[in-house]
């Protein structure tokens, strides 16, 4: 078959996940060659860079090669079940998409985020996703088919928006909220400041806003009549630097479980939990928001403790099925992958996407029979350890 990757040989898979079978490998640098060679270099900037120099972002993936999985044999690991309990949903696999705003630029037509939520549909692999969307979320959310989404929340200044962006997300049918804490401004991203990003990605992520009617009320004119008003106003409500007295508030807006997005200090996590959150999501925003900061793995251990049975979400810097196994190893119940969608979406649509969740899935599926780890149950601290 033709993708974007190249014709490959010897398709070999043994005992795939059902319904999840890889057509080819990928290497992350190969995927992340050909989807620079693919996107304008704006966009490529905004979607690969981070914050300052991009040490933390760099420092999210060499974070995983500080430790190595300890192989067992005689284990008869020919049949594995990845499957996971999240908030009573049973995922076929310890997987989402991290939500991604903004997706439209990476996608030809522009709905990128329809496109992934296809992808989702395709694979049973949630997608978490974003408020800054260029499609409306009762449209990605009708692509799901039977796969849960998440819908990731950036709260805005305006409470009344947020409780109808989080309202129209439950009659939509999302399965959970995830609310992102690290993001209520954005990051030193010398990249984008050099391109003057921002203004051309604000015409590419306002759906949610735009249709939503507590937001359309507040403006003098339809936002289809007068779009530059309604960027303002969204660049004026975007982003609230909420605090601890935020989070009962938070909480009353939803009984779907809620996932705070950002927690990397067990202090953070313990008090969390204490205010009746449902899951914790601990993330370094892919290195985007701050540098100099923690690699996000380093963190988990801590976190994972603090949340004392609490589920435990990670993302930044998960590029390879190892890294996945690695994760699942040091606590995380499940994880999120960011730029590799992208990337996937950039250089084959629905399909790109598909093929880059399957190409991780297949790696650590197999990862698991070869090294004799043949449940997530199985996955411990015990399996690992630390190379330097
Ligand atoms: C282009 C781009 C846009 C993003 N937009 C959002 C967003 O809208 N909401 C959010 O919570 N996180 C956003 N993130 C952060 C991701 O959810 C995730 O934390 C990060 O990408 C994980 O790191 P990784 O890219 O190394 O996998 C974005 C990341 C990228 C690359
Ligand atoms: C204003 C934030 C834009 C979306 C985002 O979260 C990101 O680019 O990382």
């Amino acid at each position: 078959m033709s993708h974007p990757f190249g014709s490959y040989q010897n398709e070999i898979y043994l005992n795939g996940l059902a319904g999840i079978l890889p057509r080819f490998p990928m290497v992350h640098a190969e995927l992340e060659a050909k989807a620079q060679a693919a996107l304008p270099p704006s966009v490529w900037s905004y979607v690969a860079g981070g914050a300052g120099d991009e040490h933390t972002q760099r420092a999210n993936t060499t974070a995983f090669q500080r430790w190595g999985l300890i192989p067992r044999m005689f284990v008869g690991a020919s049949q594995r079940d990845l499957s996971v309990d999240l908030f009573g949903m049973t995922l076929p696999a310890p997987l989402f998409m991290a939500p991604v705003g903004v997706l439209g630029i990476c996608a030809q037509d522009g709905h990128g985020d329809l496109a992934t939520a296809r992808a989702a549909a395709h694979t049973g692999v949630p997608m978490a996703a974003s408020t800054l969307s260029a499609d409306p979320m009762e449209e990605v959310a009708a692509e799901f088919g039977a796969t849960p989404g998440f819908f990731q929340l950036y709260t805005p200044t305006d409470r009344e928006l947020a409780q109808s962006l989080v309202h129209r997300a439950e009659r939509a049918g999302f399965k959970a909220i995830v609310v992102t804490l690290d993001t209520w401004v954005t990051g030193w991203r010398p990249r984008d400041l050099a391109t003057s990003n921002f203004p051309q990605l604000r015409g590419h992520c306002l759906a949610n806003y735009t249709s939503d009617p507590v937001f359309r009320a507040r403006l003098d004119r339809a936002p289809e009549e007068d779009p530059q008003a309604a960027a303002l106003m969204w660049t004026q409500i975007f982003g609230n630097p909420l605090t601890w007295a935020d989070l009962p508030w938070l909480r009353s807006l939803t009984e779907l479980p809620l996932i705070v997005k950002g927690l990397c200090h067990p202090d953070d996590v313990r008090r969390a939990k204490d205010l009746g959150v449902d899951g914790i999501y601990c993330s370094n925003h892919g290195g985007r928001q701050a540098n100099g900061g923690l690699p996000a793995l380093d963190a988990l251990p801590a976190v994972v403790e603090a949340a004392d049975g609490l589920p435990v979400l990670f993302d930044s810097g998960i590029r390879s099925g190892a890294d996945i196994v690695k994760a699942i190893a040091l606590g995380a119940t499940a994880v999120g992958v960011g730029r590799p969608v992208a990337y996937g979406l950039a250089l084959g649509g629905a399909d790109g996407v598909v093929h880059v969740l399957r190409s991780l899935l297949a790696e650590a599926d197999l990862i698991m029979a070869v090294d004799g780890y043949p449940t997530l149950a199985d996955l411990t601290p015990e399996a690992l350890q630390r190379v330097t």
